[in-house]
């Protein structure tokens, strides 16, 4: 601030006499009379009524007759034995140039948010740590969320309180990068989010932009098209969704879960034998496979795997070692190669290693040790060079306790053990993989729903007893069955029961058992499963095709259920 004495300037300055009468007043006065009369003698007071004359020296707001606000401050002055009164005005308001720069940029603003706001993609902005700072209408509208919500809050708030569950900007601090994510909205919109870290010129991270794009439309033409070509692959090779699934990146966000994986990348590429232990469902063969497919081996051999429980037992040895021609009533004419020999320079995968038959664990152990086999009925030795990856949900050690597991094949197995936790002891992958299941149902049937806070909430209450392949089969079920794009906490609790007799939700964890035996229950499940199916497809060989039936097995069953 300063003040300013010339006539040109923006600022004032008047002198009066000791009676306060104008004898003088500067140019930036004039602009405000017709002549120098009607303001020379007058006193100071009729155009500043609020002036308080006995406040020397000090700085102070005033008023003009036309309400416009300046600062005065008043100084005595002795001129030739006159006593006198210099006032010097400052008009504080910003000067023209500046004033004309704020009103251009504010124009700007203007402009760029009635643009921002004519976009059909969302926009949102946010600064270096999270904090929201712009959405346009269309975000709005997309996530039918209101300003008052988001604004000034972190995305990662907004992300633990499920407002935006998979923030994409959230991602992008964490990253440093461009990141994009499918993400669902509230009216079952699936958008493309895009988004990018802005840096400013020191290379620091100063804002995050992310842009949503309704990909909704876009995506069913995709996935019709899509389905036309499975259709398409389906008949040409044995296509399978199980297959295709396997391929997706394991979601691994339990610190646990972290060590596990870890482990199994370090693990990939030697060839030790490796023991998976943990409840049906939590991910065994899953990491079994990752193992397979982490480890780059040139020219490896196949994933072969066999469960252990499935095979009678009489027919198990063959199907592992093979036999030889004519080595039993029946046998193949040539003979017949066994897994181990499938398997070779690969890996072998026993999934129920604890109900291998005792007998048969003799000679699985000895060629183990030995690397070599015999084919049943044969004389000749066979190499064995596959890797062994055994997985089990029962207590190995206490079969080996009972005397139902061999000690020394247990010993032999046990080289590098993995135990997957529940999925209770890792609620941190419960959200992503109910994310994970739901995107891939929506893509398989075409759907875009998206579940609510509350019905995440329940996933993360409910004890999951059957582990994640219990999770996949829910959301199955809820895609395929909810009528609208949300799915909500009670379809989610429907499901449960349509499933299962037994019902644990929450803290209470409610037990509900009806009258209805099993296979009554299934009865209905699956009636409930083909109507809807029916429903949704356009032909009873489209509604075949996924069920995974022939038309056949349709109609008779439709002419079963009476539809
Ligand atoms: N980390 C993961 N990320 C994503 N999906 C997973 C993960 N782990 C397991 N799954 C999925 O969970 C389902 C069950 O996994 P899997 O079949 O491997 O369980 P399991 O422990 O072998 O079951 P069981 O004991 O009955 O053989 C599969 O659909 C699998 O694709």
């Amino acid at each position: 601030m300063k003040v300013i004495n010339n006539d040109s300037m923006n600022m004032g300055y008047l002198l009066t006499d000791d009676k306060y009468n104008i004898i003088y007043f500067n140019k930036y006065f004039k602009k405000f009379v017709s002549n120098n009369e009607d303001i020379l003698n007058k006193k100071i007071t009729v155009y500043f009524q609020d002036i308080k004359l006995d406040k020397k020296q000090e700085m102070y707001p005033v008023k003009y007759i036309d309400n416009y606000v300046y600062y005065v401050m008043i100084e005595e002055l002795k001129l030739y034995e006159h006593d006198l009164y210099a006032f010097f005005f400052y008009d504080f308001s910003l000067d023209s140039e500046l004033e004309k720069q704020i009103l251009r940029l504010n124009r700007q603003q203007y402009l760029y948010n009635e643009m921002f706001n004519k976009l059909d993609d969302g926009i949102y902005v946010t600064d270096e740590e999270g904090s929201t700072q712009y959405v346009n209408d269309a975000f709005i509208n997309l996530s039918g969320l209101t300003r008052d919500q988001i604004i000034g809050k972190t995305v990662y708030d907004l992300r633990n309180h499920n407002i935006l569950p998979n923030s994409c900007c959230a991602k992008v601090i964490e990253t440093r990068g461009p990141v994009s994510t499918i993400n669902n909205y509230y009216k079952g919109q699936r958008c493309l989010v895009s988004g990018s870290p802005i840096f400013d010129e020191k290379g620091k991270l100063s804002k995050t932009i992310a842009v949503i794009r309704d990909v909704s439309e876009l995506d069913i033409l995709m996935k019709n098209i899509a389905k036309e070509e499975n259709l398409f692959i389906k008949s040409k090779n044995t296509y399978n969704a199980e297959t295709i699934e396997h391929k997706k990146e394991p979601v691994i966000n339990n610190e646990n879960m972290k060590i596990i994986y870890n482990k199994a990348q370090k693990i990939a590429s030697v060839d030790s034998t490796v023991l998976i232990l943990g409840e049906t469902g939590v991910g065994k063969d899953f990491i079994a496979s990752y193992i397979y497919n982490t480890c780059n081996w040139k020219n490896k051999g196949k994933f072969v795997k066999i469960n252990c429980g499935a095979v009678p037992e009489h027919l198990l040895e063959s199907e592992f070692f093979g036999y030889e021609e004519g080595a039993f009533t029946g046998a193949q004419k040539g003979g017949k190669k066994g897994l181990f020999e499938e398997a070779n320079g690969g890996v072998l995968y026993l999934d129920e290693i604890g109900d291998m038959p005792y007998t048969l664990q003799v000679k699985l152990l000895s060629s183990l040790n030995d690397r070599m086999f015999y084919r049943i009925g044969g004389t000749k030795p066979v190499e064995f060079n596959a890797r062994i990856i055994a997985a089990t949900n029962v207590d190995l050690k206490k079969l080996v306790d009972e005397k139902k597991f061999r000690a020394d094949l247990y010993y032999r197995l046990n080289v590098v053990r993995l135990i997957i936790p529940s999925l209770r002891q890792r609620k941190e992958d419960i959200i992503h993989l109910s994310q994970q299941f739901l995107e891939y149902y929506n893509n398989k049937y075409g759907k875009n729903c998206y579940f609510s806070a509350g019905c995440l909430e329940s996933f993360l209450g409910y004890e999951w007893p059957g582990n994640i392949r219990e999770m996949k089969n829910i959301i199955e079920r809820t895609v395929l069955m909810s009528d609208n794009a949300c799915i909500d906490t009670g379809l989610f609790r429907e499901n449960l029961m349509n499933g299962e007799n037994i019902v644990e939700v929450s803290e209470n964890k409610s037990v509900i058992l009806d009258n209805k035996s099993l296979k009554e229950k299934l009865e209905e499940y699956e009636k409930e499963i083909i109507e809807k199916t029916l429903l949704l497809t356009k032909n009873m060989k489209e509604a075949s095709e996924i069920l995974g039936i022939d038309i056949s097995t349709l109609v008779r069953k439709k002419q079963k259920y009476k539809m």
